[in-house]
């Protein structure tokens, strides 16, 4: 009969039966709670570090609050491993992140526990805001708690939220949940400040004093010391921004210690008035040597062996999208000293870390703050830099205003490196790079391209360099690139100007951006079908080739776009280049146009491939709609089954 490792946390499937326990029981379950949640990421790879951080929150907050009747809100959602195992899903949990399984991030839809998804960080007040409001609204009496992270408090949302909830003095409980880290090591004041508030020991002790001897007095003379205790620490600590948005500010306390915390989250629960904030102070990557040791704390990691906590990272077949970005904006800004990069809290996930290696004092990490970022360029761009502010393109969607309002409006030559473009596989539909192509080609005055290899994303980077008329963007993918040979230096590309790479005469394939490959893999397999087709790659969403398009259209009977995004982008743009150019008012059937897009829909997370084919943007899908489109329906059919 095998023992097994975790023979209380056996016994809890909900939090129900966790909070029949005795406080004292608490300690054994979160270092098995611990143990179950290195064991599970061993084998799925994921966000290991933030979890781990929360463990003792994650009990504690299971067990002092009626979940999931009172609401938990994690920001992120990246560290709530341990809470999806307390919450009914541990025999899911190895499934993380896979095809049909568990979400990396908390999702509505996965479970009742989860009252908010996430994946973006910084919503978690805002959304806890609303659910207090319309707890209060329908008279109800349930606790509303937002778990936040020291850097997504570095967001603007954040206080947005903050500011709200103090002017409505809303019953609700943020938690703070500060390990001084964010992916990378922490940047901007917020981390200095809370460094300050964590280091004030003769705070801490003092009010310690104040507080066990007020909590005796009598309700008059206790609101009296609340408000010396109050005065003590905005003496001590120049008072605590917190308190000045409205918060009854505690802390800060150890988040790993049970003893601390179930006291503290006890009276937060039955304090009955006005937002309160609760500051923890817990350790990214706690309880496991590995990751305690690493620069990131395991922030993300792939499978990994438990007992040396060695990552079993695949053998990479050619340079990495985001690696050649690095490496071809050094070589650019070696030349061009009016070169700049931006970052928002991202520098190993952008490349910015490698640039900045080079040029500390022209890498810039805003901290998570988008909007920031992007304006800040904006600012930069006016006084004659050449700013590439380097974002996933589903986190440029926290800035999108500002690149309508402060960038494409003004005409300033900023530069959008656009990270994660497509489908990312494993953090599924909140990471998406999907709408890019959609929300920037709709701008007036911006540039937008889309590289089909990394050689092309060299050429891009020099191109985006070279162009000062106004705002530029590029997108690339997540991941490898194809193992092209790559040139010392990235040669200019000409504006709007596509390139064709195989010659045809029934069908054509204009491609934008990686799906290139697919399309030539297209074009080979429809000579079998005896169509003979030929394949563009466009390299520009906007300004569309129109040369290029006019001569595709007379010369073809078909013309299919494809692009990873989603509708209302290139291919749009296409059909409405088609429509304006007359090339679509032939005689019915003499001219046939399709735009093959990413579908209307939100895929969930698998493997990349997996998600293309199921998206219909692989080769055969592409062979399909040809054939279909020539009037081959068995055709077509027939390749879609094989
Ligand atoms: C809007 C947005 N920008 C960037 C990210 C990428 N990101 C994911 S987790 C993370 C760091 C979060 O730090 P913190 O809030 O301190 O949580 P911790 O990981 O330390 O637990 C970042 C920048 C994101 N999820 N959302
Ligand atoms: C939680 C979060 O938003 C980031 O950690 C993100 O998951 C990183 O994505 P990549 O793995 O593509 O860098
Ligand atoms: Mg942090």
């Amino acid at each position: 009969m095998t023992t097994s490792k975790t023979p209380l946390l056996d016994q809890l499937p909900t939090p129900e039966e966790l909070r029949k326990l005795q406080p004292g029981q608490l300690k054994q379950v979160a270092e098995e709670l611990r143990r179950e949640t290195i064991d599970a990421v061993s084998v799925t790879g994921g966000h290991l570090g933030a979890g781990l951080g929360v463990v003792e929150l994650t009990v504690a907050l299971h067990y002092v609050f009626d979940t999931p009747r009172d609401r938990i809100i994690w920001d992120v959602g990246h560290q709530t491993y341990p809470h999806k195992i307390l919450t009914g899903r541990r025999d899911r949990i190895r499934t993380l992140r896979m095809g049909g399984g568990l979400s990396g991030f908390t999702k509505r839809a996965e479970s009742e526990y989860d009252a908010f998804g996430a994946g973006h960080s910084s919503t978690s007040i805002s959304a806890g805001l609303g659910m207090a409001v319309a707890r209060d609204l329908s008279h109800g009496n349930n606790h509303v708690v937002a778990v936040i992270g020291d850097s997504s408090m570095s967001a603007g949302m954040a206080y947005e939220a903050m500011n709200n909830a103090g002017a409505l003095d809303s019953r609700l409980i943020v938690i703070l949940n500060d390990n001084d880290m964010s992916i990378a090591t922490p940047t901007g004041a917020m981390s200095a400040y809370l460094a300050r508030l964590v280091s004030g020991g003769a705070y801490r002790s003092i009010r310690d004093a104040a507080k066990q001897l007020a909590s005796h007095l009598p309700r008059f003379i206790y609101d009296k010391a609340r408000k010396a205790e109050e005065f003590s620490r905005s003496f001590i600590t120049g008072g605590t921004m917190f308190e000045e948005l409205g918060f009854y500010y505690v802390g800060p306390i150890d988040g790993h210690n049970l003893d601390h915390l179930l006291p503290v989250l006890m009276n937060v629960r039955d304090k009955d008035d006005g937002p309160v904030l609760v500051h923890v102070v817990t350790q990214k990557g706690k309880g496991y040597a590995p990751a305690e040791a690493a620069d990131d704390k395991y922030h993300g990691v792939v499978k990994f062996d438990v007992e040396t906590g060695k990552q079993f990272k695949p053998k990479a077949n050619a340079p990495s999208y985001t690696g050649v970005f690095a490496k071809a904006l050094v070589t650019e800004a070696e030349h061009d000293d009016k070169i700049v990069a931006i970052t928002a809290a991202m520098p190993s996930g952008t490349g910015l870390d490698t640039f900045g290696k080079h040029f500390p004092e022209r890498t810039f990490d805003v901290a998570i703050a988008e909007q920031h970022a992007v304006t800040f360029a904006a600012g930069l761009a006016c006084e004659g830099y050449k700013p590439f502010c380097a974002l996933y393109s589903t986190f440029l969607q926290r800035g999108y205003d500002q690149v309508v309002h402060d960038v494409a409006i003004q005409h300033l030559p900023v530069r959008f490196a656009i990270d994660r473009a497509g489908l990312v596989g494993a953090d599924g539909p909140t990471h998406a790079g999907a709408f890019d192509i959609a929300y920037l080609g709709c701008l007036p005055d911006m540039v937008v391209m889309a590289c089909a290899d990394e050689a092309e994303l060299m050429h891009m980077v020099a191109t985006a360099v070279a162009y000062d008329d106004g705002p530029i963007a590029f997108r690339y993918p997540r991941g490898e690139g194809v193992g092209v040979e790559l040139p010392e230096r990235g040669e200019v590309l000409e504006i709007g100007r596509g390139r064709v790479l195989r010659e045809g005469s029934k069908v054509a394939l204009l491609s934008l951006g990686t799906r290139l490959g697919e399309a030539l893999k297209a074009a080979e397999e429809l000579d079998n079908y005896g169509v003979s087709t030929t394949v563009a790659d466009a390299r520009f969403a906007k300004p569309i080739d129109r040369d290029l398009l006019r001569r595709l259209a007379a010369n073809h009977e078909v013309l299919i776009t494809i692009e990873e995004g989603s509708i209302g982008g290139f291919g749009s743009q296409v059909f409405q280049a088609l429509s304006d150019d007359g090339l679509l008012d032939g005689a019915r059937g003499a001219f046939k146009f399709r735009s093959m897009t990413l579908p209307d829909v939100y895929i969930d997370h698998d493997k990349h491939e997996l998600m293309i084919a199921k998206a219909m943007l692989d080769s055969k899908a592409m062979v399909a709609k040809a054939l279909e489109l020539l009037g081959d329906e068995k055709g077509a059919a027939r390749v879609m089954i094989a």
